[in-house]
């Protein structure tokens, strides 16, 4: 079984967009478990456009279930890691000013400073995991980083798939394929969907977790508006 992980960020946006806390952060973690996700994710970035540092200490009183959270390791954002102690952190080398994340680690570039950052982690009794393309050799070179696993950055299979390119899922057929040669354990996230979902489980060996916040949310809109426009009609009435 493949773990779902619900990325709340994008309730965070909708929250921040009002003030106030509507929609609630810790309502919706707290309902996500309920209704079976497996995990929570959330990727507070540093200016706080979306989950906020506090957000993530509130979290850790409400997520019982594996608790992610995603960033780039600069040292506001390890404080607050090391201060919550969440079950997963993801490594994600995303610029301050990127709309979302872009790309991947250069875990061969980068080793010497994910080795330090891994380490003082995992010293901490967190799982690590990190950001990385479908790539064999950034894959194969995680494992110096002393990385749990690695999340394969699935961007360029959710757009090849949209354009009904069933080939989109090969590179990460081969890093999935390489992860498992050299133990290291596979997680995946970005613009995954409930229409690419379905073929990327099927093809990825040993798939461990899922993290998935934009489209879910968006499905949640789409799939949940008759329900509460009805409500509203029946107040009406
Ligand atoms: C790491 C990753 O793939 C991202 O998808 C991320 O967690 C989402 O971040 P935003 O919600 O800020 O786009
Ligand atoms: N790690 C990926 C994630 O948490 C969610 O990404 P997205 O579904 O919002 O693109």
């Amino acid at each position: 079984m493949t773990k779902l992980s619900v990325n709340i960020n994008k309730i965070a946006t909708l929250r921040n967009s009002r003030g106030g806390d509507v929609p609630s952060v810790l309502k919706v973690a707290k309902d996500v478990q309920k209704f079976g996700a497996h995990g929570v994710t959330i990727h507070p970035r540093p200016d706080e456009r979306h989950i906020r540092y506090q957000d993530a200490r509130d979290l850790k009183e409400v997520v019982y279930t594996e608790y992610n959270i995603e960033g780039n390791p600069i040292k506001s954002f390890m404080d607050l890691v090391l201060e919550v102690k969440p079950t997963q952190v993801t490594l994600v080398p995303d610029a301050e000013d990127a709309i979302t994340s872009n790309a991947g680690w250069d875990t061969i570039k980068h080793k010497d400073f994910l080795v330090d950052v891994i380490a003082e982690f995992k010293r901490n009794g967190i799982r690590t995991s990190v950001f990385v393309d479908a790539d064999e050799r950034m894959v194969e070179a995680a494992v110096a980083t002393g990385t749990d696993r690695v999340e394969l950055y699935t961007e360029s299979y959710a757009s090849a798939y949209e354009q009904g390119d069933l080939k989109g899922v090969e590179p990460f057929v081969k890093a999935a394929i390489k992860a498992n040669e050299v133990g290291l354990g596979i997680n995946a996230g970005h613009d995954l969907s409930l229409e690419n979902i379905k073929y990327f489980k099927e093809n990825i060996p040993n798939l461990l977790e899922v993290s998935i916040g934009h489209a879910l949310i968006a499905e949640s809109l789409y799939l949940g508006i008759e329900n509460v426009v009805n409500l509203y009609l029946n107040k009406l009435k």
